[in-house]
């Protein structure tokens, strides 16, 4: 799998997000976008989900276009959104086979992926029996994890996947990114957690007011630099980190 941003330019009203952006990702990579809340992490994966279109340019999964292959192409993907993406009337269960069915997979093969997908991250499965709603916001997380997982697709968009997970939920969640990544496999990750993303990504992208800053391998990033890999981030992100003005006004 391979997939390319090609110039790219996108806006929200009079809100340029990018202008001629180009990202190229290939396969076996856990590629992890960093950058400052608003840098466009969100937007990059909801081009690649089709859930927005760009202005200008083109969006190419192994060469092929949603405008000629729509359905194909989103068969192949397993999205994860930073907004609610569940039906919050059912209960996990039937949400996960809903969304299995949309995919088209075979009920006994769907069953088994939901039955396996609850064993690795829910210890209490009593609670899944009830309606979504009374969830927490860490459960919510898990099966909106579990929803993007349930057709095992080639391309896994990710988006702040770590954002409510208890510590035991992202040591699992990072051994099972780690283990899904194969030589016809793309998963693509938006986080603000370096911890994780120390862990797990094999390629970063930086994201700084719509351009991309860095876009290598970690081994690089962090072989160019000799400090952890958040102060080294820091240096790339906009320059009042530190609002020190500010700061003693509010204090
Ligand atoms: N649906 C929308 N309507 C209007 N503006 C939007 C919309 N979605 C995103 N934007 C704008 O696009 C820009 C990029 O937002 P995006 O959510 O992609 O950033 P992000 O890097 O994911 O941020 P965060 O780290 O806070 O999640 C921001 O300026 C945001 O205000």
């Amino acid at each position: 799998m391979h997939i390319t941003l090609r110039d790219i330019s996108k806006k929200f009203k009079s809100n340029i997000v990018f202008k001629n952006l180009n990202i190229d990702i290939q396969s076996d990579s856990i590629y992890c976008l960093l950058g400052s809340n608003g840098a466009g992490k969100s937007t990059i994966i909801n081009l690649l989900a089709n859930l927005t279109e760009p202005e200008e340019g083109a969006i190419l999964i192994d060469g092929k276009t949603f405008a000629k292959h729509e359905l194909s192409l989103k068969k192949t993907i397993g999205l994860q959104s930073q907004y609610n993406q569940l039906i919050e009337e059912l209960n996990a269960y039937d949400y996960l086979h809903f969304v299995g069915l949309l995919y088209g997979m075979r009920e006994t093969e769907l069953h088994s992926q939901i039955q396996n997908l609850f064993d690795y991250f829910f210890d209490d499965k009593e609670k899944l029996k009830k309606s979504i709603k009374t969830f927490s916001s860490g459960m919510k997380k898990k099966i909106s994890i579990c929803a993007a997982l349930v057709n095992k697709p080639q391309l896994l968009l990710l988006d702040e996947p770590f954002a409510n997970l208890d510590p035991s939920a992202c040591a699992r969640l990072c051994s099972l990114i780690k283990k899904y990544r194969t030589n016809n496999r793309i998963i693509l990750i938006s986080s603000h957690d370096l911890l994780y993303v120390d862990q797990i990504a094999t390629n970063i992208g930086i994201l700084e007011q719509g351009e991309l800053v860095f876009n290598d391998t970690l081994d690089i990033f962090k072989n160019n630099s000799k400090n952890d890999l958040g102060t080294s981030l820091l240096k790339y992100l906009s320059p009042k980190a530190e609002n020190n003005i500010a700061l003693d006004k509010i204090i």
